[in-house]
């Protein structure tokens, strides 16, 4: 059963603030007669993909070349310029994470709300919070709030939470780059258990090892473009020799 699906989708951003964002600079310039109307630049380009459930996707590519908007998408975070975009069953997206969490609420106020955002029940996100505060380690912070943990605490919440709730979608971004090296394990191991399990995962990371170890298929994107899709194996070690070509090509140059 097909659970993603995008046909032509293109999104394009803008690459200065926006007018409102900062009206005094806006207004000195248009005084000025030095008003530019913002520029938008394609950030992806006529995406075509298509998903099974189950299915573990690796998405790849350089810095900047819309990973992250991918995701931001398929999540329904960002909207498309163009094309359509749909996507069945319930979706937990762990981007930036611990980004979308009310900081000045506590902790568990915050694992009930992710919750019911996922469409779960209170009541049964107050019964999951004991396990998701021990995985998290933060048992001690649950009535503290959100703002008072460090970064890689925020990413451990999320982290927990995502994966407690087992959705039927997992979106994860370099989630494996976070948190301290003993937490980097546990999550692997809950991972691996994900893996195994049904839900649909699709996954951004610079390491092809993990690509190539946990993933069926990638995609690799070059400057908002499908530059190439397939078995992941294939797809990454295209993606690596091509990284290298381009790295010979620039000590050619030296
Ligand atoms: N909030 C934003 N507003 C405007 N443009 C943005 C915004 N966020 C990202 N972009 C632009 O979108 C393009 C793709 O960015 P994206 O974050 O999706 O890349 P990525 O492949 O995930 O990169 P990385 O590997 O560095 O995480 C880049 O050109 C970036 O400058």
């Amino acid at each position: 059963m097909e659970v993603i699906r995008l046909d032509q989708v293109s999104l394009s951003r803008r690459t200065q603030e926006e007018f409102s964002y900062d009206l005094k600079k806006t207004l000195l310039s248009f005084v000025e007669g030095k008003y530019r109307k913002p520029a938008r630049k394609l950030v992806l380009d006529d995406i075509n993909l298509s998903v099974k459930a189950g299915e573990k996707v690796g998405i790849i590519g350089a810095n900047g070349s819309g990973k992250s908007t991918l995701l931001k998408l398929i999540s329904g975070i960002l909207q498309p310029t163009r094309g359509s975009l749909r996507v069945k069953g319930q979706i937990a997206p762990l981007i930036e994470l611990g980004a979308g969490f009310d900081a000045e609420m506590t902790v568990m106020s915050n694992i009930v709300l992710y919750g019911v955002l996922l469409g779960f029940q209170r009541a049964e996100m107050l019964t999951r919070a004991p396990n998701i505060l021990e995985f998290a380690e933060l048992e001690d912070y649950s009535s503290a709030p959100v703002k008072a943990l460090s970064s890689g605490m925020a990413a451990r919440l999320g982290f927990a939470i995502a994966t407690d709730v087992q959705p039927d979608i997992l979106i994860l971004d370099e989630v494996l780059s976070v948190g301290d090296e003993s937490f980097k394990q546990k999550c692997k191991q809950r991972m691996e258990q994900l893996w195994d399990g049904s839900a649909t995962v699709l996954l951004v990371s610079h390491s092809m090892e993990d690509i190539h170890r946990s993933c069926d298929r990638a995609i690799w994107l070059d400057r908002g473009r499908i530059r190439s899709m397939g078995c992941a194996d294939e797809v990454a070690a295209e993606y690596l020799s091509a990284v290298e070509r381009k790295l010979d090509m620039g000590l050619r140059h030296i």
